[in-house]
């Protein structure tokens, strides 16, 4: 159609339609029929209207020229449908905006994601909740098993206190855990329903199986890479939501069953960590487990300590999510994911807003996983790139030779180096801001891993010094001058984020506004 359309569209009028001799009016013009052989009487070929003939009569000339009127009518009509089509186009185009989340792993682009949901989408993030809840449940079995595990294994040479880097996971570290005592062999027992449900539940949210906490510093079969005993990889994409089963009600024997009489592995689920729920709390709060946690340097982080401290409630059987129980639920992503988010009206939204369409892109951070970052570079309006500004004194799970600062800056130099991103807005976010200020509190000195930093040990001096090289680095590796937009969050508190998104937000409106050539 378009190919006939743009033929059709060849059509150029005569400017006097009345006039036998139009060379003299387009003489000059390229491509037109002012060359010196037409004057010479010879008809150049693509060329309409073609000449008259010479011994034109004047019933030909009418006819000719009625058909030549015709021709013209189509035509305009034609340019006008494909005007309206290109308007349409550019109108749809603009009203998406495309956005990147790039930055290693557990930088927090997932974190942020679900931020941005739970600020302008809550409706949408609501209706997940059954998903998020399966996550959730299965972060929280890994670390009880994990624990477990931990608790009861043989001793071996331990360094505690150790300040050297560490990745952000446990399970490098060497351990030595006090023998079982008899407490610690009894809650063995009793939780041990809980490898079933760790099964489960990996095997509900992913297409492949979840490694165990055993196994969480082996790679997955796609390649990705497990940090900590909390950490879950599913396949990108959404189809992990949609393998939630609805819940089903309870039949006579206490099992919920599907239509089939089938029992639902996920309601069972359900119902053995609401057994194993006052177990799991003692085990938690029990004084070996306290003791071992800090002869072994386990990070509440490691053990997705959050969902331990309120294992209660989240193992009750009618558990329902809060959104700061989403926001804390972590799902290693695995290649891209791609995320469609449209603004709800609310108090952080305006009418105008309203019904704007925002798609994310988010990405899986690991080294392995970077490639396949590239292919989204040339159609985004912005990028967001989120640097764990804890990652100071950390290393790469994926590579422990690598600090994890150093990795950001390098990552930093090469997004900004990039041509394919010259006319996109930069976001730069420096995330963690809580576990820094924790840790430079703690007296980890920031100058110890960062030899070129002279000033004091606090996070206001840290934070200045961090965005002085971000700055430095996007400035003399962007290929064209560009704005950069810096900003330093806490992802896990949603008070604090809120007002960064808001900023974020206006910035994206107004590149939105000037692409729709409304400012
Ligand atoms: N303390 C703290 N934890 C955070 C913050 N932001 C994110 N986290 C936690 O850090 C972990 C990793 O966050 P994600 O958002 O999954 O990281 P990611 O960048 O998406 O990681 P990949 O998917 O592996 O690339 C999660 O357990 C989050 O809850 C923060 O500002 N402070
Ligand atoms: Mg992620």
């Amino acid at each position: 159609m378009s190919s006939s359309l743009s033929s059709l569209n060849c059509y150029r009028p005569r400017h006097d339609s009345s006039d036998d001799e139009p060379e003299a009016m387009v003489e000059g013009k390229a491509g037109w029929r002012g060359s010196s052989s037409t004057r010479a009487g010879k008809q150049p070929e693509n060329v309409w209207p073609p000449y008259p003939p010479p011994d034109e009569s004047e019933l030909e000339r009418a006819v000719r020229l009625e058909e030549e009127r015709e021709a013209k009518l189509v035509s305009d009509a034609i340019d006008r449908a494909l005007e309206a089509e290109r308007q349409t186009l550019r109108r749809e185009r603009k009203l998406e905006t495309k956005l990147l989340l790039l930055g290693q792993s557990e930088s927090g682009k997932s974190t942020m994601l679900k931020n941005f949901q739970i600020q302008f989408a809550p409706n949408a993030i609501r209706a997940e909740s059954d998903a998020w809840r399966a996550v959730i449940h299965l972060n929280l079995v890994r670390s009880v098993n994990f624990l477990l595990d931990i608790l009861t294994r043989p001793p071996s040479n331990n360094h505690p206190g150790d300040s050297s880097p560490t990745t952000s996971s446990f399970s490098n570290r060497v351990s030595a855990t006090p023998q079982p005592n008899s407490d610690l062999r009894r809650f063995k027992l009793t939780l041990s329903p809980l490898r079933q449900v760790e099964r489960i539940l990996a095997k509900y949210l992913s297409a492949h199986d979840v490694p165990s906490a055993d196994d969480s510093r082996a790679a997955s079969p796609t390649g990705s890479y497990l940090a900590t005993a909390a950490d879950v990889t599913i396949r990108g994409g959404h189809s992990w939501r949609a393998l939630c089963q609805p819940r089903r009600e309870g039949d006579d024997e206490g099992h919920s069953r599907h239509s089939d009489g089938r029992v639902d592995p996920v309601e069972n689920a359900r119902q053995i960590l609401d057994a194993c729920r006052a177990d799991v709390v003692l085990m938690w709060t029990s004084a070996p487990m306290q003791a071992a946690l800090r002869d072994e340097g386990v990070s509440r982080d490691d053990v997705c300590a959050f969902f331990l401290d309120d294992a209660d409630r989240i193992m009750q059987k009618d558990y329902e999510p809060t959104f700061d129980d989403i926001l804390r639920a972590r799902l290693q992503t695995d290649g891209v994911e791609e995320h469609h988010l449209t603004m709800e009206t609310g108090m952080f939204t305006s009418r105008a807003e309203n019904g704007q369409h925002w798609i994310f892109y988010d990405v899986g951070g690991a080294r392995g996983q970077r490639a396949s970052w590239v292919p989204f570079f040339e159609d985004v309006n912005a990028i967001i790139f989120l640097c764990s500004t804890a990652g100071f004194n950390e290393v790469l799970a994926e590579d422990p030779t690598v600090n994890r600062l150093l990795d950001s800056f390098t990552t930093w130099k090469t997004i900004c180096s990039s041509k394919l991103l010259v006319s996109v807005q930069f976001i730069l976010i420096l995330n963690k801001m809580d576990l820094l200020d924790a840790r430079l509190k703690e007296g980890i000195q920031f100058s110890h891993y960062v030899k070129s930093y002279k000033d004091e040990n606090d996070v206001e001096h840290v934070t200045e010094y961090l965005k002085r090289k971000f700055s430095a680095i996007h400035r003399h590796h962007s290929p064209e001058p560009r704005k950069l937009h810096m900003h330093s969050t806490c992802a896990i508190d949603m008070d604090t984020t809120s007002a960064v998104l808001l900023r974020i937000r206006d910035t994206l409106l107004v590149t939105y506004l000037a692409a729709m050539e409304l400012i």
